[in-house]
């Protein structure tokens, strides 16, 4: 019986020097790879390289990934490059946080029994119980830990040890309106994304939508981002906007806005999952199919 093949995503950075590709690509070659999908970016600004690579090895069995891992990092060494490689077949997994308002929480749930969000969701973590019928109704975990200012400390050491326990790779804030501490954002750096119901820089904090009303927006949007301890101030994954008229109010903008906001977190939780996006700096590089 023919061995299954293996699909990997391979992601590089390091700065910019003749033969990336060319040294990448010959090894994949002489090596029996066939690529998949290429993608690779030079920011000028930095003169730093991104690439992603997606390749397929049709003798998989005979060669597990620390074969590939060795010879990537004899590439790394000489371009001194940081890179990883994941095995496509193993979904990242989800631990998504929530508060009161579900819909982005129902979205995603949504995408993902309809096999459209390449992710395991672990659980469902939120500071209420609103959205427990809904989440175990679609036979997942509900972990309901309330919080208080007096008992923030506490409670994100619980949300901590979900992380762990339950080996989660990605933490979904799903219209989680708690600000984390410091510490639990190094805990969750680079693997915690929050959606911002704002076109970032404007309109930060807590009720973007009556700040746009105010100030008579013609058009209101949102925001995926990773999480920082400057609040609403991570690395932007994706964004999109929608046309509003004078007419409404603040309370329908907050309603118009929902469905950008699912949209929006549901393609930088996808392009996260499909290891589409690389760190720059402040800012992130996104492979991604428009
Ligand atoms: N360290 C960070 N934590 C969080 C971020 C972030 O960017 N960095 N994003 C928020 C989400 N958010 C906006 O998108 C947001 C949520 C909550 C607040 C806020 O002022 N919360 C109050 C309490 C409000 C309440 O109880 O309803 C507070 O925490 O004191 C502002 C922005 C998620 N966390």
């Amino acid at each position: 019986m023919n061995p299954e093949p293996k699909r990997y995503v391979h992601l590089a950075r390091c700065k910019d020097r003749n033969g990336i590709v060319a040294k990448l690509s010959g090894y994949l070659y002489e090596n029996g790879a066939s690529i998949a999908e290429s993608n690779h970016y030079k920011d000028n600004a930095t003169n730093l390289f991104y690439m992603r690579t997606v390749f397929v090895d049709e003798n998989a069995a005979a060669r597990p990934i620390d074969v590939w891992k060795d010879g990537f990092d004899m590439i790394a060494r000489h371009f001194d490059m940081d890179w990883e490689i994941h095995d496509d077949s193993v979904k990242p997994r989800l631990l998504i946080a929530v508060s009161k308002f579900g819909h982005c929480l129902h979205d995603l749930l949504h995408r993902w029994k309809a096999g459209l969000l390449p992710v395991e969701i672990a659980g469902v973590v939120s500071n209420h119980e609103d959205m427990r019928s809904f989440v175990e109704w679609n036979g997942l975990d509900y972990h309901h830990l309330p919080v208080t200012k007096d008992s923030r400390a506490e409670q994100e050491a619980r949300i901590r040890a979900l992380v762990d326990e339950h080996n989660v790779d990605l933490v979904v804030l799903a219209r989680y309106m708690q600000i984390l501490s410091e510490e639990m954002c190094r805990f969750l750096a680079g693997r915690c994304i929050n959606i911002h119901h704002s076109f970032l820089p404007s309109f930060k904090g807590a009720k973007p939508y009556h700040q746009a009303h105010m100030r008579g927006v013609k058009m209101i949007g949102a925001t995926a981002h990773y999480v920082t301890t400057d609040l609403d101030e991570g690395p932007i994954i994706e964004q999109d906007a929608m046309r509003v008229s004078h007419a409404l109010t603040a309370e329908q903008l907050v309603n118009v806005g929902r469905d950008v906001e699912c949209a929006v977190l549901a393609r930088a939780v996808a392009w996260h999952a499909e290891r589409r996006v690389i760190m720059n700096g402040q800012k992130t590089v996104v492979f991604a199919t428009q």
